[in-house]
């Protein structure tokens, strides 16, 4: 666009530059001071794959957007304000920065390549990000069982019980060790995590820290330590499995001739809807039960009856509840230190 260079128009211009520099200066000011004011906390992912990398982003999202305002409501009194991101090879490395490097807290990020103990004598905190069965040799490898001594662990590893990262660790000394289960839709900040309810209670800004840490990502329960493999088929699991359940309403539209990619959008979107009608709740404010909702949309005579008495003849419900319970048991045995643990049982 040709524009006169106008004395005014320079004058502005110059001002526009100078408020963009003020603005920046002032919000890493108010950045540097509310980290201060809370002593900030450096936060080390062992382990910064899919699922480390969407609850860091999570973090660095919110960190990011609250830098100039009050600090949120939830917040603990230390936040993380320094990153440590460990993975083991140059691929994995260069995925962080692909995916995280958008942030304007990516800057408080290292990411370390086959050295896990620096960053751990560095932190404050440590979130156990790695496959289940490789948790034992990282843990005891040379130098890290000092390293982490009197840290908080937090671990998504599936599987794998807080009584087993703790045997993997020698000193009694040890560091608090709190199991989640997040999902993967926390990339998209909707994650469900259910954090076990640890025994003895955590201390109240450690457990203030760690609801802090998964709400960046989406919501949070607690429950008991017991229920962990069942919340892992549920939720960890859960949009593998809603994921399928998505594809063949699709592969029925497609079926009687409605286009790709607009049925998956549409099964997409009825999926959300109906999330949303649930989650908004009932009468008594929970969450509302799926068979009210089923029952709005089962018009007598309709389509829709006609439809479900077929998935019940199919043995949906049986069938979708059965593959929760397999999960379950196969999470369960994700902690055994080992791989390729869906192979027969004894
Ligand atoms: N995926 C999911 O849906 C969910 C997974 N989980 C749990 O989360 C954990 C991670 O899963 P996910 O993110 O999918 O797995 P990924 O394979 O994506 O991530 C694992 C990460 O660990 C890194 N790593 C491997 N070896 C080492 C090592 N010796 N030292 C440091 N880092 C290492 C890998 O680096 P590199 O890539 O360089 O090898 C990679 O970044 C698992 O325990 C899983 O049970 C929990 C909930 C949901
Ligand atoms: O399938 C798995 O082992 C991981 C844990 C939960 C979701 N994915």
């Amino acid at each position: 666009m040709e524009r006169d260079l106008t004395p005014d128009w320079i004058l502005q211009q110059t001002l526009n530059v100078q408020n963009t520099a003020l603005m920046s200066f002032l919000k890493d000011k108010q950045s540097e001071q509310n980290d201060g004011k809370r002593g900030g906390l450096t936060l080390t992912v062992l382990g910064c794959g899919t699922m480390g990398i969407a609850i860091l982003g999570g973090i660095l999202d919110s960190l990011s957007s609250t830098s100039t305002q009050e600090v949120d409501s939830d917040a603990p009194k230390r936040l993380p304000n320094k990153f440590n991101a460990c993975v083991r090879s140059s691929k994995g490395a260069e995925r962080i920065k692909r995916e995280l490097g958008q942030y304007e807290r990516f800057k408080d990020v290292t990411v370390y390549q086959n050295d896990n103990v620096k960053p751990s004598q560095d932190a404050d905190v440590i979130l156990l990000g790695c496959k289940p069965y490789m948790i034992g040799p990282i843990l005891k490898a040379e130098g890290m069982p000092k390293a982490l001594e009197g840290k908080l662990l937090i671990s998504i590893l599936a599987g794998v019980t807080e009584q087993s990262i703790q045997s993997s660790l020698p000193s009694a000394e040890h560091s608090k060790i709190v199991r989640a289960m997040p999902n993967t839709a926390a990339a998209v900040r909707e994650s469900m995590t259910v954090i076990a309810t640890s025994s003895p209670p955590l201390e109240d800004e450690t457990a203030v820290l760690v609801d802090w840490m998964f709400t960046r990502i989406g919501r949070i329960v607690h429950l008991p330590s017991s229920n962990m493999d069942a919340c892992t088929a549920l939720c960890g699991s859960g949009p593998a499995f809603t994921a399928l359940f998505l594809e063949s309403l699709a592969a029925g539209a497609i079926a009687m001739g409605v286009p790709r990619d607009e049925a998956y959008l549409m099964a997409a979107q009825t999926a959300r809807g109906t999330t949303q009608l649930m989650l908004k709740g009932g009468q008594d404010g929970g969450v509302e039960h799926p068979a009210v909702l089923r029952d709005k949309v089962s018009t007598p005579g309709g389509c829709t009856i006609g439809g479900l008495m077929v998935l019940e003849e199919g043995a949906v419900r049986g069938t979708v509840s059965r593959a929760v319970r397999e999960a379950t048991v196969v999470a369960s045995r994700l902690g055994e230190g080992k791989s390729g643990v869906n192979g027969p049982r004894p």
